[in-house]
């Protein structure tokens, strides 16, 4: 039988472990962590993750991180960060990992960041639009943008909160008003259309969807997403059922995902699949 004092400081030991006092880099038993050698100094770019602890978040961070361009990964949310943060800093990559947790420590989450990449917010339901998150979503990105435009005002800001349609001019408004817009450093995600559009396309032609390209234009909601069928590299025509048929499909992609997780949210790996292209 262990003595009593020593199961509790085990115990104590165990606790510590599983709560640290802080996110970032604190003491462990002999060495403290800000006293490790490893600063995130690495030449790279600075990445801030807000919303990080989300479907989109948790795969989005794990792509950052195995990013050889990224030497420091904020990961900020409302809730969750300090598991995710302590999984995904485990990860054997160059980019130094810290977790951020509630408003608070919003304004440090941002300091100095050259990208800042926002899946927060809440996603649709079953029956819902895009629209019908507006009320939540709207708030939620304007106070996010309003750290933004304090602490890091000359960051590529990617938005990808629903609507996308009504929250990057929600973005430039917030950047207006504090005087830092640029709109070549805010850009909403839309680049799933694309990747639907590629995949759904060479599904119909019978093609590898690595070698098609399908440009899609306008913004990202229904009738708003306009793919542009007869620009379709490699050049081909389509058939007017194809086309009704092709142009539905990539306009309610996103439903189509929505529905099919009945309830469990919306898309996230295929969304996190555009990391692998030039956007992030
Ligand atoms: N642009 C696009 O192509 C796509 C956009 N989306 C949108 O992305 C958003 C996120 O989707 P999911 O990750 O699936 O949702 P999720 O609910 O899994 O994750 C959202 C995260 O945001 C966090 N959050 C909520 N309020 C916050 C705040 N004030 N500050 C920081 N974090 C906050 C939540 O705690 C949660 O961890 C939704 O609005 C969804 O509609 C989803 C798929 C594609
Ligand atoms: O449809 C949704 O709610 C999420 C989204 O934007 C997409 O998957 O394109």
């Amino acid at each position: 039988m262990q003595p009593a004092s020593e199961a509790n400081q085990r115990i104590a030991r165990i606790s510590a472990h599983l709560h640290p006092p802080n996110l970032q880099m604190e003491e462990s038993a002999g060495l403290r962590r800000a006293n490790c050698r490893a600063k995130g100094a690495a030449p790279g770019f600075k990445v801030a993750i807000l919303g990080a602890a989300g479907g989109i978040g948790q795969p989005l961070a794990l792509l950052m991180k195995i990013n050889p361009l990224v030497s420091v990964l904020h990961l900020y949310d409302v809730v969750n960060t300090p598991g995710v943060t302590a999984d995904i800093s485990h990860m054997d990559t160059g980019a130094v990992v810290r977790g951020f947790l509630g408003q608070p420590q919003l304004e440090e989450a941002l300091v100095g960041m050259d990208l800042v990449i926002i899946p927060a917010g809440v996603p649709r339901k079953p029956g819902m639009t895009r629209d019908d998150l507006f009320k939540i979503n709207a708030g939620i990105v304007r106070t996010l943008c309003e750290g933004i435009a304090k602490s890091c005002p000359k960051a590529i800001v990617n938005l990808i909160s629903n609507p996308v349609n009504s929250t990057v001019p929600i973005a430039a408004e917030v950047f207006k008003k504090a005087g830092t817009y640029d709109p070549k450093r805010l850009l909403g995600v839309t680049t799933l259309d694309v990747v639907r559009a590629n995949t759904f396309v060479a599904e119909v032609l019978g093609l590898d969807p690595r070698e098609v390209d399908v440009p899609v234009v306008g913004g990202h909601a229904g009738v708003t997403i306009l793919p542009l069928l007869s620009q379709v590299k490699p050049p081909c025509s389509f058939t007017p059922p194809e086309i009704d048929y092709l142009t539905s499909r990539i306009q309610n992609g996103g439903t189509e995902v929505v529905e099919a997780k009945a309830g469990a949210g919306s898309a996230t790996l295929s969304m996190v699949s555009i990391c692998f292209c030039e956007v992030c």
